[in-house]
């Protein structure tokens, strides 16, 4: 089986980008190994800290941060870092070709349940950003999803698996317990364009704008409703985890607009979260949509942006998409 250095190098990736994609993966491994001790290291548990977006941070957000900042700014490729749990970005060396942007542990909710969570990253040139060269501010992030050069995640489960985009496909790699090396699982993950399978937070169905009410809806009348097939459901609470499972086996997942909290609209990241993700399932034949915008192709306009996310199995993303820009306000025509 290849290792994660071979296959980068079988891909023809360059040296500097093969680097920071090593050095990713090895503080994964640590991480990892931080997640494995759980209590007996005393990691589980929240701190009296907020982040930026006025969430509570678990120890484990603030550890694997840490984790991941010093590793970036001893790699010497990392012009700057972005993460979620940092107000702001995060100059690292003046001579970096790289920015990275990442969430340093995703699923936070479920640590202290002992379920899934993971690591996820994008990286961009940092070179096309629109700031003046010399000068690293919040502007230099703001590319759109295509101008990412990798993505990825790793997933801290019953093994450890990393799942990277460098444009050319998605290839698995799971963490040998022995060696503590990523070696190449699946060359090519593919997601299927059909599906039986949805993954939503169903208790905040009420505050779903009318697009999304009447998509589950369907899902939900199964072989008697329009869609004449019934459907399962799936919910991890960590979309690391969700996502792997669409790559795995299709399936949609979404986290919609919702109105519970109007200054809140969306749930996840545009850089951290649905910007990667959405990479790696386009490169596994799979969409990605805001329900309005192809999620790959927002400008961003705050590093800490959140969006509306619907991806998976193309021809379920289209059934979904096909509800959304119809005007619902008018009563339907019973005849
Ligand atoms: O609490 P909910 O509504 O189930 O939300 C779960 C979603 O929130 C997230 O946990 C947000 O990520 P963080 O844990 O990194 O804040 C997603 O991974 C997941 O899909
Ligand atoms: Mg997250
Ligand atoms: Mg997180």
């Amino acid at each position: 089986m290849q290792t994660l250095a071979q296959h980068l190098t079988s891909q023809a990736v360059n040296d500097s980008l093969s680097q920071l994609i090593l050095t990713l993966a090895d503080t994964s491994k640590a991480i990892s190994h931080a997640v494995r001790h759980g209590a007996l290291a005393g990691v589980l548990g929240a701190t009296e800290q907020e982040n930026v977006q006025g969430e509570t941070q678990k120890k484990l957000d603030i550890i694997t941060n840490d984790m991941l900042k010093d590793a970036l700014k001893a790699d010497g490729t990392v012009r700057g870092l972005a993460s979620e749990e940092e107000d702001h970005v995060v100059e690292v060396s003046q001579n970096g070709q790289y920015l990275v942007c990442f969430d340093p542990l995703d699923g936070s909710s479920n640590i202290d349940i002992n379920s899934l969570v993971g690591t996820i990253f994008s990286i961009l040139p940092a070179t096309k950003g629109p700031a003046p060269a010399g000068v690293l501010t919040e502007t230099s992030f703001l590319q759109s999803g295509r101008a990412q050069l990798a993505a990825g995640y790793v997933l801290y489960g019953p093994s450890t698996m990393l799942a990277l985009t460098t444009g050319q496909g998605v290839q698995l790699f799971t963490l040998h317990p022995e060696t503590n090396e990523f070696l190449l699982t699946n060359a090519a993950m593919s997601i299927s364009p059909d599906t039986q399978e949805f993954a939503i937070n169903m208790s905040n169905q009420r505050f779903w704008e009318a697009p999304m009410q009447t998509y589950i809806a369907d899902l939900l009348l199964g072989k008697i409703g329009p869609r004449e097939k019934s459907f399962n459901m799936r919910w991890i609470a960590a979309m690391v985890g969700d996502v792997h499972r669409v790559l795995s086996r299709g399936g949609i997942f979404t986290y919609p607009t919702d109105n519970k909290d109007p200054k809140k609209p969306y749930k996840l990241r545009l850089m951290y979260e649905a910007n990667p993700m959405a990479f790696l399932v386009e490169q596994a034949g799979g969409k990605a949509s805001t329900g309005y915008e192809t999620i790959l192709d927002i400008q961003p306009t705050h590093i800490h942006q959140r969006v509306a996310v619907i991806l998976g199995s193309s021809n379920e993303v289209d059934a979904c998409l096909s509800y959304h820009g119809i005007d619902y306000s008018e009563e339907p025509n019973i005849e």
